[in-house]
Protein backbone atom coordinates (compact mmCIF):
# COMPACT_ATOMS: atom_id res chain seq x y z
CA UNK A 1 0.00 0.00 0.00
CA UNK A 2 1.58 3.37 -1.28
CA UNK A 3 0.49 6.45 1.08
CA UNK A 4 0.80 8.76 -1.31
CA UNK A 5 -2.79 11.27 -0.87
CA UNK A 6 -1.89 15.05 -1.03
CA UNK A 7 -3.40 17.97 -0.11
CA UNK A 8 -3.06 20.09 -3.07
CA UNK A 9 -3.52 23.61 -1.60
CA UNK A 10 -0.14 22.36 0.79
CA UNK A 11 1.65 21.29 -1.34
CA UNK A 12 1.52 23.26 -4.21
CA UNK A 13 4.56 24.71 -4.49
CA UNK A 14 6.68 21.23 -4.33
CA UNK A 15 5.85 18.52 -6.26
CA UNK A 16 8.90 16.05 -5.21
CA UNK A 17 8.39 14.06 -1.92
CA UNK A 18 11.31 14.78 0.57
CA UNK A 19 10.92 11.25 1.94
CA UNK A 20 9.60 8.43 0.11
CA UNK A 21 9.53 4.74 1.95
CA UNK A 22 8.86 1.34 0.77
CA UNK A 23 8.18 -1.92 1.95
CA UNK A 24 9.67 -0.82 5.33
CA UNK A 25 9.96 -3.73 7.44
CA UNK A 26 11.83 -4.31 10.39
CA UNK A 27 11.51 -7.24 13.07
CA UNK A 28 12.87 -8.43 16.31
CA UNK A 29 13.73 -12.03 16.06
CA UNK A 30 10.30 -13.50 15.22
CA UNK A 31 8.43 -10.34 16.78
CA UNK A 32 6.92 -7.84 14.15
CA UNK A 33 8.30 -4.01 14.77
CA UNK A 34 6.46 -2.88 11.11
CA UNK A 35 5.67 -4.37 8.08
CA UNK A 36 5.74 -3.64 5.11
CA UNK A 37 5.26 0.30 5.14
CA UNK A 38 4.87 2.47 2.23
CA UNK A 39 4.52 6.36 2.88
CA UNK A 40 5.96 9.75 1.14
CA UNK A 41 6.08 13.16 2.97
CA UNK A 42 6.14 15.90 1.26
CA UNK A 43 8.15 19.00 2.07
CA UNK A 44 5.35 21.30 4.70
CA UNK A 45 3.48 18.70 5.15
CA UNK A 46 2.53 16.94 9.02
CA UNK A 47 2.00 13.08 8.85
CA UNK A 48 0.64 11.95 12.39
CA UNK A 49 1.59 8.50 12.82
CA UNK A 50 -1.27 7.00 15.49
CA UNK A 51 -1.92 3.49 17.04
CA UNK A 52 -2.15 2.09 20.70
CA UNK A 53 0.99 1.13 22.62
CA UNK A 54 3.01 -1.60 21.22
CA UNK A 55 1.38 -1.02 17.29
CA UNK A 56 4.68 -0.22 15.97
CA UNK A 57 5.00 3.72 15.48
CA UNK A 58 8.36 3.85 17.40
CA UNK A 59 10.19 1.39 15.57
CA UNK A 60 8.60 3.29 11.99
CA UNK A 61 9.76 6.53 13.51
CA UNK A 62 13.00 5.49 14.23
CA UNK A 63 13.35 3.19 11.06
CA UNK A 64 12.57 6.48 9.22
CA UNK A 65 14.99 8.54 10.98
CA UNK A 66 18.22 6.76 10.23
CA UNK A 67 17.86 5.48 13.77
CA UNK A 68 17.02 1.75 13.44
CA UNK A 69 18.09 -0.02 10.27
CA UNK A 70 15.23 -1.75 9.12
CA UNK A 71 15.21 -5.34 8.31
CA UNK A 72 14.21 -4.60 4.94
CA UNK A 73 12.39 -1.74 2.38
CA UNK A 74 14.20 1.31 1.94
CA UNK A 75 14.01 4.97 2.79
CA UNK A 76 15.09 7.63 0.63
CA UNK A 77 15.54 11.45 1.46
CA UNK A 78 16.01 14.34 -0.97
CA UNK A 79 18.64 16.03 -0.06
CA UNK A 80 19.44 19.53 -0.46
CA UNK A 81 20.88 19.01 -3.68
CA UNK A 82 17.45 17.30 -4.71
CA UNK A 83 18.81 14.03 -5.01
CA UNK A 84 17.25 11.44 -3.47
CA UNK A 85 19.46 9.36 -1.24
CA UNK A 86 19.11 6.20 0.53
CA UNK A 87 19.72 7.05 4.06
CA UNK A 88 21.02 3.44 5.35
CA UNK A 89 23.70 3.71 2.11
CA UNK A 90 24.88 7.18 3.58
CA UNK A 91 28.21 7.77 4.45
CA UNK A 92 28.39 8.28 8.47
CA UNK A 93 29.50 11.47 8.15
CA UNK A 94 26.46 12.87 5.92
CA UNK A 95 24.36 11.26 8.39
CA UNK A 96 25.19 12.91 10.80
CA UNK A 97 25.30 15.91 9.14
CA UNK A 98 21.51 15.64 7.86
CA UNK A 99 20.79 14.83 12.11
CA UNK A 100 22.40 18.06 12.79
CA UNK A 101 21.16 20.25 9.95
CA UNK A 102 18.32 19.30 7.63
CA UNK A 103 16.28 17.66 10.24
CA UNK A 104 15.02 17.72 14.11
CA UNK A 105 14.48 15.19 16.48
CA UNK A 106 11.73 16.21 19.29
CA UNK A 107 12.01 13.47 22.13
CA UNK A 108 9.32 12.91 24.37
CA UNK A 109 11.67 13.65 27.20
CA UNK A 110 13.38 16.43 26.58
CA UNK A 111 16.08 15.36 28.94
CA UNK A 112 17.04 12.98 25.54
CA UNK A 113 17.43 15.75 23.91
CA UNK A 114 18.82 18.59 25.47
CA UNK A 115 22.16 18.52 27.40
CA UNK A 116 21.10 19.41 30.84
CA UNK A 117 24.04 21.00 32.46
CA UNK A 118 24.36 23.44 30.20
CA UNK A 119 22.74 27.00 29.77
CA UNK A 120 19.80 27.37 27.60
CA UNK A 121 21.81 29.57 24.77
CA UNK A 122 24.16 27.07 24.87
CA UNK A 123 21.56 24.15 24.48
CA UNK A 124 20.42 26.35 21.23
CA UNK A 125 24.01 27.66 20.14
CA UNK A 126 25.68 24.46 20.31
CA UNK A 127 23.49 23.33 17.44
CA UNK A 128 24.53 26.85 15.40
CA UNK A 129 28.17 26.31 16.03
CA UNK A 130 27.58 22.50 14.47
CA UNK A 131 26.72 23.78 11.26
CA UNK A 132 29.79 25.97 11.07
CA UNK A 133 28.79 29.29 12.97
CA UNK A 134 31.65 31.22 15.43
CA UNK A 135 30.73 34.36 16.05
CA UNK A 136 29.99 34.63 19.28
CA UNK A 137 27.75 37.84 19.28
CA UNK A 138 25.77 36.19 16.68
CA UNK A 139 24.97 32.89 17.62
CA UNK A 140 23.89 34.36 21.46
CA UNK A 141 21.59 37.15 19.69
CA UNK A 142 19.95 33.98 17.44
CA UNK A 143 19.75 31.86 20.87
CA UNK A 144 17.97 34.84 22.02
CA UNK A 145 16.04 35.48 19.73
CA UNK A 146 14.81 31.55 19.30
CA UNK A 147 14.08 31.11 23.24
CA UNK A 148 11.40 34.56 22.54
CA UNK A 149 9.64 32.69 20.01
CA UNK A 150 9.26 29.55 22.22
CA UNK A 151 8.32 32.16 24.87
CA UNK A 152 10.99 31.88 27.43
CA UNK A 153 12.08 34.70 28.29
CA UNK A 154 15.85 36.10 27.61
CA UNK A 155 16.99 36.75 31.51
CA UNK A 156 16.97 32.51 31.41
CA UNK A 157 19.54 32.09 28.87
CA UNK A 158 22.04 31.50 31.47
CA UNK A 159 20.08 28.68 33.15
CA UNK A 160 20.54 25.17 32.56
CA UNK A 161 17.53 23.45 31.31
CA UNK A 162 17.35 21.02 34.83
CA UNK A 163 16.46 24.58 36.56
CA UNK A 164 13.63 25.07 33.85
CA UNK A 165 9.62 23.08 34.23
CA UNK A 166 8.64 20.16 31.76
CA UNK A 167 7.42 22.63 29.67
CA UNK A 168 9.82 25.00 28.93
CA UNK A 169 12.07 21.85 28.47
CA UNK A 170 10.10 20.74 26.08
CA UNK A 171 10.28 24.10 24.05
CA UNK A 172 13.84 24.72 24.71
CA UNK A 173 14.30 21.25 23.15
CA UNK A 174 12.21 22.90 20.16
CA UNK A 175 14.18 25.53 20.09
CA UNK A 176 17.29 23.55 19.48
CA UNK A 177 15.85 21.58 17.32
CA UNK A 178 14.30 24.17 14.81
CA UNK A 179 17.46 26.90 14.82
CA UNK A 180 19.32 25.15 11.80
CA UNK A 181 16.18 25.76 9.91
CA UNK A 182 15.78 21.79 9.42
CA UNK A 183 13.29 20.71 6.51
CA UNK A 184 12.28 17.89 8.50
CA UNK A 185 11.91 16.92 12.10
CA UNK A 186 10.66 13.86 13.89
CA UNK A 187 8.57 14.39 16.88
CA UNK A 188 7.64 11.23 19.50
CA UNK A 189 4.93 11.95 21.20
CA UNK A 190 5.95 15.85 22.14
CA UNK A 191 3.62 16.58 24.14
CA UNK A 192 3.15 13.22 26.15
CA UNK A 193 3.78 13.71 29.70
CA UNK A 194 2.98 17.44 30.35
CA UNK A 195 0.31 18.56 32.09
CA UNK A 196 -3.11 19.01 30.09
CA UNK A 197 -2.85 22.75 30.22
CA UNK A 198 0.64 22.49 29.36
CA UNK A 199 0.36 20.32 26.59
CA UNK A 200 -2.12 22.79 24.99
CA UNK A 201 0.21 25.82 25.01
CA UNK A 202 2.56 23.62 23.53
CA UNK A 203 0.51 22.20 20.69
CA UNK A 204 -0.44 25.80 19.70
CA UNK A 205 3.17 26.80 19.74
CA UNK A 206 4.17 23.98 17.95
CA UNK A 207 1.34 24.63 15.00
CA UNK A 208 2.34 28.28 14.89
CA UNK A 209 5.95 27.26 14.10
CA UNK A 210 5.33 24.57 12.11
CA UNK A 211 2.55 26.90 9.35
CA UNK A 212 5.17 29.92 9.85
CA UNK A 213 8.38 27.96 8.78
CA UNK A 214 6.46 25.67 6.76
CA UNK A 215 8.36 22.58 8.20
CA UNK A 216 7.48 18.56 7.29
CA UNK A 217 6.75 16.61 10.01
CA UNK A 218 6.78 13.77 11.12
CA UNK A 219 4.72 13.51 14.89
CA UNK A 220 3.86 9.72 16.68
CA UNK A 221 1.12 10.25 19.05
CA UNK A 222 -1.30 7.75 20.52
CA UNK A 223 -3.56 11.15 20.96
CA UNK A 224 -5.76 11.83 18.50
CA UNK A 225 -6.59 15.29 19.71
CA UNK A 226 -2.88 16.08 18.83
CA UNK A 227 -3.26 14.31 15.42
CA UNK A 228 -6.06 16.22 14.39
CA UNK A 229 -4.93 19.56 15.41
CA UNK A 230 -1.46 19.19 14.03
CA UNK A 231 -1.51 16.99 10.97
CA UNK A 232 -2.60 17.07 7.59
CA UNK A 233 -2.34 13.22 6.93
CA UNK A 234 -2.45 10.21 9.57
CA UNK A 235 -1.79 6.49 9.43
CA UNK A 236 -3.13 4.54 11.39
CA UNK A 237 -1.16 1.40 12.75
CA UNK A 238 -2.11 -2.21 14.23
CA UNK A 239 0.10 -4.77 15.13
CA UNK A 240 3.11 -3.25 12.84
CA UNK A 241 1.09 -2.76 9.95
CA UNK A 242 -1.29 0.49 8.72
CA UNK A 243 -4.36 -0.29 8.35
CA UNK A 244 -5.49 3.16 7.16
CA UNK A 245 -4.33 6.32 6.14
CA UNK A 246 -5.87 9.44 4.66
CA UNK A 247 -5.93 13.33 5.35
CA UNK A 248 -6.47 14.04 8.82
CA UNK A 249 -9.90 15.63 8.74
CA UNK A 250 -11.40 13.07 6.33
CA UNK A 251 -10.06 9.69 8.52
CA UNK A 252 -10.93 10.94 11.51
CA UNK A 253 -14.43 12.34 10.27
CA UNK A 254 -15.27 9.25 8.36
CA UNK A 255 -12.86 6.56 9.60
CA UNK A 256 -13.41 3.18 7.75
CA UNK A 257 -11.16 0.51 9.53
CA UNK A 258 -13.12 -1.26 12.29
CA UNK A 259 -9.72 -0.36 14.37
CA UNK A 260 -9.74 3.26 13.64
CA UNK A 261 -13.39 3.30 14.37
CA UNK A 262 -12.81 2.30 17.87
CA UNK A 263 -9.87 4.48 18.58
CA UNK A 264 -11.69 7.70 17.07
CA UNK A 265 -15.31 6.26 19.30
CA UNK A 266 -12.96 6.23 22.31
CA UNK A 267 -10.68 8.52 22.10
CA UNK A 268 -11.57 11.48 20.50
CA UNK A 269 -14.97 12.09 22.78
CA UNK A 270 -13.25 14.20 25.08
N1 LIG B 1 14.02 -3.71 21.25
C1 LIG B 1 12.98 -4.52 21.06
N2 LIG B 1 13.13 -5.86 21.19
C2 LIG B 1 12.08 -6.70 20.97
N3 LIG B 1 10.86 -6.30 20.59
C3 LIG B 1 10.66 -4.98 20.45
C4 LIG B 1 11.70 -4.03 20.68
N4 LIG B 1 11.20 -2.79 20.44
C5 LIG B 1 9.91 -2.95 20.09
N5 LIG B 1 9.59 -4.27 20.11
C6 LIG B 1 8.28 -4.84 19.77
O1 LIG B 1 7.87 -4.30 18.50
C7 LIG B 1 6.46 -4.04 18.53
C8 LIG B 1 6.25 -2.57 18.23
O2 LIG B 1 6.80 -1.79 19.28
P1 LIG B 1 6.92 -0.20 19.24
O3 LIG B 1 7.68 0.23 20.45
O4 LIG B 1 7.45 0.19 17.92
O5 LIG B 1 5.40 0.25 19.37
P2 LIG B 1 4.80 1.66 19.76
O6 LIG B 1 3.53 1.78 19.01
O7 LIG B 1 5.81 2.71 19.57
O8 LIG B 1 4.51 1.49 21.32
P3 LIG B 1 4.61 2.61 22.47
O9 LIG B 1 3.58 3.65 22.13
O10 LIG B 1 4.29 1.83 23.71
O11 LIG B 1 6.01 3.13 22.44
C9 LIG B 1 5.97 -4.45 19.90
O12 LIG B 1 5.45 -5.77 19.81
C10 LIG B 1 7.21 -4.44 20.77
O13 LIG B 1 7.12 -5.37 21.82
Amino acid sequence: MTIALRNADVFAAEDLPLLCVRGLTRTYGTRIGCAEVDLDVWPGEVLAIVGESGSGKSTLLNCISARLEPTSGTVCYRMRDGEMRDLYRLQEAERRLLLRTDWGFVHQNPADGLRMTVSAGANVGERLMAVGDRHYGRIRETATDWLGRVEISADRIDDQPRAFSGGMRQRLQIARNLVTGPRLVFMDEPTGGLDVSVQARLLDLLRGLVNDLGLAVIIVTHDLAVARLLSHRMIVMKDGNVIEHGLTDRLLDDPQAPYTQLLVSSILQV
